[in-house]
């Protein structure tokens, strides 16, 4: 392989060149002269641009037409101006969110396509959100291994190559049956037994291996199921918790396709999206780990169904369980133990259940109201 006969040639000379250093460690060798994973020798001067400290980063998102990228997008422009901050998708943008920044083409699967655009915009921060949730994953495990996996290996090497901190969010789902499910720490047993989770514990591993071998600066948050308003999920297990409001709305009827008594770690999208980027903007020195849980809250859709009755008495739900979807959270967290990321980088979540449940009937209340003024 191309990458690790390049690897042998580097560090072989890198050893050679200092004299009396046969013992030091290859990875020492390595990480001293930068080198990156698939560099070759004719592009080398390609990657030593730097950038001064106060310059805003310039980041690209993938995946980025999904549920969490376009609110990402939103946040990070009011951080760093709206040129610095480009979303990318395979998909076609709305008019809305192609009206407001840039809108990039971009297949994770497409290695050259990538570097291009990484290097033509001068990016230094990388978000990959490109993925297949879990209940698609295990609908197309095929398509999920070459985007989960494969797409994982493009980013990790164009990250290091060009020296970029790279965000890859990690899931409860990389967590399986035989872990312990209440609470769950960030270091125990991951067996997943989904295609999503082992993509996920993979690209976990293999940041944490790129962190170490290449000094590739890889930051990881393992993000409970989100709930969001204006944006819907992709097809994952927790996706009930956003459609409940949806149906309530419209109809007053919600059918719940996991058991009533099914406990999962949720978070409300604005606190997913600053905790992303407070990790980002984390001081090297504050981060124990490259890979870290982060939570809000914990509910069951019986739970939940019953704080939104609150508000909509007349709310009707039934359950009819898919056994997919069922097997999935069964073997997932109950609660999720995120002291770590407290204690390091001060996470800290605003929103409760009562909040969520506030904030987004709030939400759908307003539209509501403008589509009746309309
Ligand atoms: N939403 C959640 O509840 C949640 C929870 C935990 C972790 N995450 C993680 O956060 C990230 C974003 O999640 P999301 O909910 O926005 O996902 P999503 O499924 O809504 O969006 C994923 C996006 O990836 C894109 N994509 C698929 N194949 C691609 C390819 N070959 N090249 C480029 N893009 C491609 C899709 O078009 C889609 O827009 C994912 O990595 C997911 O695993 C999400
Ligand atoms: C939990 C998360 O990774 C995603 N919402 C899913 O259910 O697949």
């Amino acid at each position: 392989m191309p990458v690790f006969r390049t690897l042998s040639k580097v560090a072989k000379q890198a050893l050679l060149s200092t004299p009396g250093c046969s013992c030091q460690p290859l990875t020492v060798a390595v990480r001293n002269i930068s080198f990156s994973p698939r560099q070759v020798t004719s592009d080398a001067s390609f990657h030593s641009v730097s950038f001064s400290e106060t310059d805003h980063p310039k980041v690209l998102i993938t995946g980025g037409l999904g549920q969490l990228g376009v609110g990402l997008a939103k946040l990070l422009r009011k951080r760093f101006g709206k040129n610095n901050v480009i979303l990318s998708d395979i998909r076609k943008p709305p008019s809305n969110v192609f009206h407001s920044g840039p809108f990039i083409y971009s297949d994770i699967l497409d290695y050259k396509n990538l570097r291009e655009i990484v290097v033509n915009n001068r990016i230094t921060w990388l978000v990959h959100y490109s993925a297949l949730l879990s209940a698609v994953g295990e609908a197309n495990v095929a398509l999920a291994r070459s985007v989960n996996i494969n797409g994982l290996h493009n980013i990790l090497d164009i990250a290091a190559e060009h020296g970029l901190r790279l965000f890859v969010p990690s899931t409860i789902g990389a967590f399986g049956p035989t872990s312990p499910r209440n609470p769950t720490p960030d270091l125990c047993v991951q067996r997943p037994r989904t295609i999503y989770g082992v993509s996920k514990v993979h690209a976990e591993l293999m940041g944490e291996y790129y962190h170490h071998r290449y000094g590739l600066d890889f930051r990881c948050l393992r993000y409970p199921g989100i709930i969001s308003a204006d944006s819907m999920p992709g097809g994952g297990t927790t996706d009930y918790a956003v459609q409940i409001f949806h149906d309530a709305i419209k109809s007053g009827k919600f059918e719940c396709n996991l058991r009533p008594d099914t406990r999962l770690p949720m978070m409300y999208i604005d606190d997913c999206l600053r905790a992303t980027l407070e990790v980002m903007e984390a001081p090297v020195d504050t981060l124990s780990m490259r890979t870290y849980n982060i939570n809000a809250m914990s509910f069951t859709p019986e739970e939940l169904a019953q704080e939104l009755q609150k508000q909509m008495p007349e709310l009707d739900v039934t359950y009819d369980v898919d056994h997919v979807r069922q097997a999935i959270a069964d073997s997932w967290p109950m609660n999720f133990d995120d002291s770590n990321a407290r204690k390091d980088w001060g996470w800290k979540h605003d929103y409760d259940l009562p909040e969520l449940v506030q904030t987004m009937l709030n939400f759908f209340g307003a539209e509501t109201l403008m589509a009746r003024a309309n």
